[in-house]
């Protein structure tokens, strides 16, 4: 069964502009997506339609069979837990004036979720490549690199069953990406993943579905090794002809 399934959404931020249009997609469950379209396509929106923090204006989004209803409280309490977010920047995304410690634990405090948050806390900076002692430092004590890891620990603290990542490599050198992406590829093993990136590079390595949006509509799915291989869409076509040069493994900007 999906995870998520959106079905024939359309949204638009005012009534005249459309933004998405039609888009249906079901998300199983250790799904790995890559959203992929140029700039303005609506990748952002999807995702915040996804997150409940927009609602579509036709269509339907349901999570594990239950449709996104503000008016259901009890659902939505559990679907914020089960669905988390990494975004771009690693340095306007984390409060300077609070420790890691608080930061990552955010999410248990404001979800209200039972249990030990202070081994939860160290299980996701363990899960992340952080020792114990980064609980207790700031934000600008770390590198871009790190403070990512801090963020996606932020994410997987309570246990999500989705995560949803926006550009989340996009600010960090190519080496720490690589690491990145290698973390969040070893995390996806529990987890649906959707990744959103101009990087088609690093979709490839990193997701076996790619989607690619074009001015709010799908344009092609499909399993990423195949659609890169053999596009069949123009505008696919074109955007990979914009990458320089592209390895399956490669995960080079
Ligand atoms: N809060 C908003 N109010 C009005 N229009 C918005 C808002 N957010 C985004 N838009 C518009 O919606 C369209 C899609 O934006 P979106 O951020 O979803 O695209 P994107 O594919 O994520 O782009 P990028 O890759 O540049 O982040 C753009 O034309 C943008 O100007």
């Amino acid at each position: 069964m999906s995870l998520v399934r959106v079905d024939d959404v359309s949204f638009g931020y005012a009534r005249d502009r459309r933004i998405l249009d039609a888009v249906s997609l079901d998300i199983t469950a250790g799904d790995t997506i890559g959203l992929v379209g140029e700039s303005g396509s609506g990748k952002t929106t999807l995702l915040r339609l996804l997150l409940g923090l927009q609602r579509p204006a036709s269509g339907s989004i349901s999570f594990d069979g239950t449709p996104l209803d503000p008016g259901n409280a009890a659902f939505m309490r559990s679907f914020r837990r089960q669905v988390q977010v990494v975004f771009q920047d690693p340095y306007s995304s984390l409060d300077p004036r609070q420790t890691v410690s608080s930061i990552v634990a955010e999410p248990l405090r404001s979800l209200r979720v039972p249990g030990d948050h202070t081994q939860m806390v160290a299980d996701a900076l363990a899960s992340v490549g952080l020792d114990r002692d980064a609980a207790r430092r700031y934000p600008h004590q770390f590198s871009g690199g790190q403070r990512q890891r801090i963020a996606i620990a932020r994410a997987i603290v309570p246990s999500p069953k989705l995560l949803l990542a926006d550009e989340a490599v996009s600010a960090l050198d190519l080496t720490t990406r690589t690491r990145i992406v290698d973390l969040l590829r070893r995390l996806g093993a529990g987890m649906s993943l959707v990744f959103v990136s101009h990087d088609i590079g690093v979709v490839a390595a990193l997701c076996r579905r790619i989607v690619i949006l074009e001015k709010g509509r799908i344009v092609e799915a499909g399993e990423t090794v195949a659609v890169l291989a053999n596009p069949q869409h123009p505008y696919t076509q074109r955007l990979l002809a914009s990458v320089p040069r592209l390895k399956s493994k490669d995960t080079s900007p």
